[in-house]
């Protein structure tokens, strides 16, 4: 069981300190319940020695529970955190295009499966307390009466078959609940991050509270309804079997005196004592459903928890003994996507382009014609599905791409600007930032404290001017900027491309610029277009 492997890679020793002390404090249990039982039957009872030998396991058992649930607990948080820290490692580190595919799919994976698996893994120690008790008192009963734990046996088995028959379908409607959290996550970013336009229009306002948000709802509310009536069903299916095979018991004994009342009355009385224990284990089997679907979920997105073995070495590239002069070098490189839900093409390349050290390059093209796409290639961030990327000559591979991914800062259409972290920690870059700020004329509305900037609620065009000092700072030896001027106005177009690029280029930076600002070429050594996914010139 993958849960299980987890629970091991996460701590051995607290693994075994909680199995062993769980399974402890169910033998504890069970040997209470069996002096109870015992001493009621017991013609000559010795109170002193059952007080103190009672005491030892009532201690032991409040002891071992104490410690058991310790460890679990200390186990489950462990887990949670290496989960979140695992899962964020490897999400930095997966494809990138696969993670850009599936970015939808990650917010409910980091919040609504971590919370699954916590759950399931949360209910440990009941659980091992519990199956303990059941396999001592169990254990007990057979060697005490064989013949009618035999009976009783073939119940729990018939109980055991009604709720491994309820699995499969449980897992079904987990799963259908658990797919249409992804469309609940993505209908609460629409809410959050779309309000001005559903604020703006009540009609649509109105659609998407009831046909999109109370649908969703609705439909996931109606397959956990499910899930938890076939749980129900097959919880208390196999409690009735339970009754019905007892009192068809009590009957063939009065019927045949096949035993004594007061034999099977001890008998009766145990057998009561395991059947909380019984249904909190067999209860833990839909749960366990839940978190494989959790599982299922994270490794869908291309992550898998448990792949150690594929994480390449990085190695760093040559930066000296290198002919530098042709920085980057695109041989043949392409790039596809296929959309599977429009059906939709698109093909990027063969393209062959050679950057020089320090040229300045203006990147045109329409709308889809594939600039972006060029650009994470150059970037590193699409490895090419053919041909290949070269830094000063070195090929890119799986090895050094991360090494090679450090030599650009870039800026997005949709760059993201953290409000969060500090990187002004270092006196020059202070004093650079400080420069920048005063060259885009920030300084009434931005200051930078304490290593970072003191607010980032600015206006569009002034998050992109922060963004744009932020990638800057960076000081690396590519510049990529990807339609930055789009929403500037005049004024800060004409610092951009007649200070900004300027300064970056006598400082010996490479550039590429993708611009639809024509009147501003002159300014640059060179201009390439894209026409369809092809370089045209
Ligand atoms: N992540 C993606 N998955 C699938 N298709 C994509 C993806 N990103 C872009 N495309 C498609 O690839 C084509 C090129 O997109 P790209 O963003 O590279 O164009 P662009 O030239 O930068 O366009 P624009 O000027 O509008 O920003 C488009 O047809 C687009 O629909």
């Amino acid at each position: 069981m993958k849960i299980i492997k987890l629970l091991i890679q996460s701590s051995k020793l607290l693994f075994v300190l909680a199995v062993f002390s769980s399974a402890l404090t169910g033998i504890c249990s069970s040997f209470l319940i069996k002096m109870i039982v015992e001493s009621i039957n017991t013609e000559n009872f010795n109170a002193a020695s059952f007080q103190v030998e009672f005491g030892l396991f009532w201690v032991g058992y409040g002891v071992l529970a104490v410690v058991s649930s310790f460890a679990v607990s200390k186990l489950s948080q462990g887990i949670i955190h290496q989960l979140r820290i695992s899962l964020s490692t490897k999400i930095l580190q997966a494809d990138f295009s696969e993670i850009e595919r599936n970015q939808d799919r990650i917010f409910p994976i980091l919040t609504e499966d971590i919370k699954t698996i916590y759950h399931g893994i949360d209910r440990l120690p009941s659980v091992t307390t519990g199956l303990a008790t059941v396999l001592g008192v169990l254990g007990y009963i057979v060697y005490q009466h064989p013949t009618l734990s035999l009976a009783v046996l073939g119940l729990f088995l018939a109980v055991f078959i009604l709720t491994k028959l309820s699995l499969p379908l449980t897992r079904k409607y987990q799963e259908k609940s658990r797919v249409l959290w992804n469309d609940i996550f993505k209908i609460f970013e629409g809410l959050t991050y779309g309000i001005k336009e559903l604020s703006l229009n009540k009609k649509f306002k109105k659609f998407y509270l009831k046909e999109v948000i109370e649908k969703t709802s609705e439909e996931q509310n109606k397959y956990m309804v499910k899930e938890s009536v076939v749980v129900a069903i097959a919880s208390k299916s196999g409690d009735m079997v339970l009754l019905l095979g007892m009192a068809a018991l009590v009957v063939y004994i009065f019927a045949t005196g096949f035993v004594e009342p007061s034999v099977f009355g001890e008998f009766l009385t145990l057998v009561l004592f395991i059947i909380a224990p019984l249904s909190t284990v067999s209860g833990w089997f839909s749960n366990l459903k839940r978190i494989e679907v959790a599982l299922e979920q994270i490794s869908e997105t291309g992550i898998d928890l448990e792949d150690t073995a594929h994480v390449v070495k990085p190695i760093e590239l040559d930066e000296e003994n290198v002919a530098d002069d042709v920085i980057i070098d695109l041989v043949g490189v392409k790039h596809e996507y296929y959309n599977p839900d429009e059906d939709e093409h698109f093909e990027l390349g063969p393209i062959d382009l050679s950057i020089k050290k320090g040229e300045l390059i203006f990147l045109l093209g329409g709308n889809g014609s594939g600039k972006t796409t060029l650009a994470k290639m150059m970037l590193g961030l699409y490895p090419p599905k053919e041909g290949v990327v070269k830094y000063k000559g070195q090929s890119i591979d799986d090895s050094n791409r991360e090494d090679y991914r450090s030599k650009f800062a870039a800026t997005f259409v949709d760059s993201y600007l953290f409000d969060n972290v500090t990187h002004i920690d270092d006196a020059d870059v202070l004093k650079r930032g400080e420069e920048l700020l005063k060259t885009l004329e920030m300084t009434k509305k931005v200051r930078i404290e304490n290593g970072k900037f003191s607010t980032t609620r600015l206006s569009e065009g002034q998050k992109k001017r922060l963004g744009l000092i932020n990638a800057i700072l960076k000081d690396t030896e590519v510049y990529l900027f990807d339609e930055w001027a789009a929403n500037q106005d005049p004024h800060f177009k004409k610092i951009f491309y007649e200070t900004i690029l300027q300064d970056l280029k006598k400082a010996g930076k490479t550039i590429v610029v993708i611009s639809h600002d024509e009147q501003y070429f002159d300014r640059g050594d060179r201009v390439i277009k894209l026409m369809e996914g092809q370089l045209v010139s």
